[in-house]
């Protein structure tokens, strides 16, 4: 066969499966080769499951031999994050203590992909309980991003996180499309570093019922793909109503795909000068400022607004989400999940201690701390209680600008990818990666990254596009907006 079946996303897979251009079977089989070839080098998976790809595969051709509909996802395999059950396949968060854990169930947003006609590639390494930036705080080994700088050198470089097996993975061409999961950035700044194109929809769109939980008034899945069309189709597939998640949404799931249109005219862009912040990058400014003439071209009004309190979100969300960790990963005991360290003569206490010594990592030890600090009588007003108010704070600094706008248009992230080892030692400058990721995250709102360009060591840039809640497709027209102008089809050289 000529065609190299890896190169498509999500519609043109779709597509020439249900013309019969090629089976689901030679898409799965094509994807599977290459999740194989590559995860020695990069890493993604933390579970290939060639076989689950192609009979899900081989039961869509069946159904196109006897003509009936194929589904939103009609032959498209896709990879998994390992942060979602999926009944039978293990599912560990990337962590020591989930280690082993095979779910009974399977998680809502997963079975839906599958009932629109997806298949499973594999589950798709992370950062630890999906706590971190750079995908190296992974019990089972770092993802390496697909990309290199054009400097001569070899350096490895963060695939950002914590979907970075997801990123490197659709970059790489594993899989046409992945899931992610964003608390803080996790969907958008990945995505961002490898050059692919990730939504995280309005907090409740898509359940969070079988999803592994880190930060529950945070927590939002959303799909991860190489453009907007692809990723409209896939969210499509993710969102919906379901009443085993009490913070899901009843409403009814928009047609995305069919209403994008880049067409800006009448629209009115808003442009945080906060975001604007001393010493920033140059390549991502300009960028940025590649992104405002875009949108201008579209047909867009570019408007100046203000989001006063965006200085405090960095730090309100580390204490709000360590907060909600703590409590969430209390679950993990020793008794009802994966690992169990029981040592010699010891008593229920000793196993709690001795099973969550040995099967955290240091990232998620270290937020399972401040978030129990945080929470504790005497610090909970002055912590806590804080952060809940800038919180608020930082919603009606949206709420404001999206009087004089439409869209907000912003980098994802203030840098490029950076290399492996540089930032795992210091928290602090990890966090910092998530300074223009974590405002639309506190406040609920659906956000986007879409590739911009490369900056000068050859690295791909990301722009942000954050709408009102609901309004996806806002934000969806305007990521397509900029997609058709940057036009962006650099891919990484293949070494792996
Ligand atoms: N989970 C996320 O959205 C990533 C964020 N960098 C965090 O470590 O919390």
């Amino acid at each position: 066969m000529s065609q190299d079946l890896t190169e498509l996303g999500v519609a043109a897979i779709r597509d020439g499966v249900a013309k019969g251009d090629f089976t689901a079977v030679e898409v799965a089989e094509a994807f599977n080769a290459n999740v194989a070839a590559a995860q020695d080098a990069l890493n993604a998976f933390i579970v290939a499951t060639p076989e689950k790809a192609v009979d899900a595969a081989k039961a869509i051709d069946a159904k196109r031999a006897k003509g009936e509909a194929l589904g939103k996802m009609g032959g498209v395999p896709i990879g998994m994050k390992d942060l979602f059950a999926t009944q039978g396949v293990q599912t560990t968060a990337a962590s020591h203590i989930l280690e082993g854990f095979t779910p009974e169930y399977e998680s809502t947003v997963s079975q839906k992909l599958w009932d629109a006609g997806a298949g499973m590639l594999g589950k798709l390494n992370l950062d630890q309980f999906a706590m971190g930036s750079s995908n190296e705080t992974s019990y089972f080994g770092n993802v390496v991003s697909p990309w290199k700088r054009n400097d001569g050198g070899n350096a490895s470089l963060a695939p950002g996180g914590s979907s970075g097996g997801s990123s490197a993975a659709v970059a790489a061409r594993l899989c046409p499309a992945a899931t992610g999961t964003d608390t803080g950035g996790s969907i958008r700044q990945p995505a961002a570093f490898t050059g692919i194109t990730g939504i995280k929809p309005t907090y409740g769109r898509c359940s969070r019922w079988g999803v592994v939980a880190f930060a529950s008034s945070l927590d939002q899945a959303g799909p991860m793909a190489r453009d907007t069309r692809d990723c409209a189709i896939m969210l499509e597939a993710m969102a919906g109503f379901d009443p085993k998640d009490a913070t899901s949404l009843d409403m009814p799931v928009p047609e995305w795909e069919a209403n994008l249109s880049a067409d800006m005219k009448g629209k009115r862009v808003g442009i945080p000068r906060e975001y604007r912040m001393d010493g920033m990058d140059e390549d991502v400014l300009k960028s940025w400022d590649d992104g405002i003439a875009w949108l201008k071209e579209a047909g867009a009004e570019i408007v100046d607004i203000s989001l006063p309190h965006t200085k405090y979100a960095l730090p309100a969300y580390y204490i709000i989400a360590p907060a909600e960790a703590s409590s969430n990963l209390a679950r993990y005991d020793g008794v009802r999940y994966g690992l169990r360290d029981l040592p010699d003569g010891a008593n229920l206490q000793d196993m709690y201690a001795a099973t969550r010594a040995a099967g955290f990592g240091a990232e998620v030890k270290r937020r399972i701390l401040i978030g129990t600090y945080v929470l504790s009588a005497g610090f909970y007003d002055a912590y806590y209680t804080q952060a809940q108010k800038v919180r608020t704070l930082i919603s009606i600094d949206f709420k404001n600008a999206f009087e004089s706008c439409d869209v907000i248009l912003a980098p994802t992230a203030p840098s490029a990818a950076f290399g492996l080892g540089e930032n795992v030692d210091d928290p602090l400058k990890m966090y910092l990666n998530d300074v223009f990721a974590v405002p639309a995250s506190l406040a609920g709102l659906p956000a986007m990254s879409v590739p911009a360009g490369l900056n000068r060591e050859g690295l791909p840039l990301g722009l942000q596009v954050i709408g009102k809640a609901f309004d996806e497709q806002g934000v969806l027209n305007a990521g397509l907006a900029l997609e058709q102008r940057a036009g962006f089809t650099a891919k990484p050289d293949k070494w792996w």
